[in-house]
């Protein structure tokens, strides 16, 4: 743990953002969390809940909230990225004339940005190139880590300090960070890990039995890594917690945003509305659209990403979807060796 305090701001204020602000504060740090609302800011300062995002949820009254961003990052020495991806560009953007040269700056975003496929990183070092930049990823539920449930994450960097300063900063007694530089690998853990949570929500909701649970969580990280490696990424990620760790948690737990909606869409209800009832993010639906199309483009074979689309998008039903696969031609089990 950091003997020294550090000055950390937290950009977005909705379930992920409030949970590490939390961890951050209740290690003894100066922390600033940015968000939109007057509403919410006035709630977390002065009743210090969330209750939007994390109902029932006491947090840490050094916690502070502002809708002044330029307050939120001024002397800041680490900054965390936590906004749905659809806003990490616009918000990098408006970051950019305001954080110090040195500040550390950490996404935690998991989605893609559809012009060119960019994941976080890219599109964070587009507009502040100077950044010194850092990702973390892991089996991280938001609820979970502000119920101080014991759980580990991970952050890659190039930049060991980077590394070093964020493990120091975060660790707990419910909370580990584990070290890495592979950013790319474990951004795309991150991100692609949401498709096939709606891929296990679906079949959760049709009450498929274990076995079909386990071979669907293990084949989609077959077709993971298949991707990962098309797209120059270290397969071995996948096996830490970025990748196995988080797909587990998410394919298995109705905490999760995505799962959720893949659970609804088992139960015959609409995308839209669903999406709509949820209220907070799940980046999957939108990854889903980018990597069938990127799967196409690059001819990967990743049977269930087209089954979900074909179901969502082109309205085929879940019999067909899942007759197709099973009289598919029987491939290999274990598509890389390290031998
Ligand atoms: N919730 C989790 O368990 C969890 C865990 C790890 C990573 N993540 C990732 O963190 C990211 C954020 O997720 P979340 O769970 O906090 O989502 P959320 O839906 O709970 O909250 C998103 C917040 O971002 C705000 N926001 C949206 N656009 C904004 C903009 N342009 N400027 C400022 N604020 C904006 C929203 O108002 C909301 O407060 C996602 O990419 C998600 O995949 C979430
Ligand atoms: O709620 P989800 O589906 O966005 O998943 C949350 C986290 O990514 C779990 O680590």
């Amino acid at each position: 743990m950091s003997e020294k305090s550090y000055r950390v701001a937290i950009l977005g204020g909705g379930s992920f953002g409030t949970a590490i602000a939390n961890i951050v504060a209740d290690n003894g740090h100066d922390v600033h969390l940015w968000l939109r609302s007057e509403e919410r800011a006035d709630e977390i300062n002065q009743r210090h809940v969330n209750e939007t995002y994390l109902p029932g949820i006491q947090l840490n009254p050094s916690l502070k909230a502002t809708t002044d961003l330029a307050e939120a990052v001024q002397s800041a020495e680490v900054v965390f990225m936590a906004v749905p991806s659809k806003s990490c560009r616009e918000v990098s953007r408006t970051l950019a004339g305001l954080l110090s040269k040195d500040c550390i700056l950490i996404s935690t975003t998991k989605g893609i940005e559809a012009d060119g496929f960019k994941l976080m990183s890219q599109v964070i070092h587009e507009e502040i190139p100077y950044a010194r930049l850092g990702v973390m990823s892991g089996p991280n539920l938001a609820k979970e880590l502000a119920e101080r449930q014991i759980t580990a994450t991970v952050i890659a960097s190039q930049d060991t300090n980077v590394t070093e300063t964020i493990q120091g900063l975060l660790q707990c007694s419910y909370f580990r960070v584990y070290a890495g530089e592979d950013i790319f690998g474990l951004e795309l853990c991150g991100a692609l890990k949401n498709v096939y949570a709606i891929c296990s929500g679906i079949a959760a909701a049709i009450g498929v039995g274990s076995n079909t649970q386990s071979v669907l969580i293990t084949r989609s990280l077959a077709e993971m890594c298949r991707f990962a490696v098309k797209k120059g990424a270290d397969p071995m990620t996948f096996m830490g917690l970025g990748g196995v760790g988080d797909l587990f948690v998410t394919c298995t737990s109705p905490l999760s945003r995505n799962y959720r909606v893949g659970y609804s869409l088992g139960q015959g209800k609409d995308l839209d509305a669903v999406v709509e009832e949820l209220g907070q993010v799940a980046e999957g639906v939108n990854t889903l659209k980018l990597l069938y199309a990127q799967a196409e483009e690059l001819d990967v074979h990743m049977p269930l990403v087209r089954g979900l689309y074909g179901i969502i998008y082109n309205g085929q039903s879940l019999d067909e979807v899942v007759s197709t696969m099973m009289s598919a031609d029987q491939t290999r089990d274990v598509d890389f060796s390290l031998r």
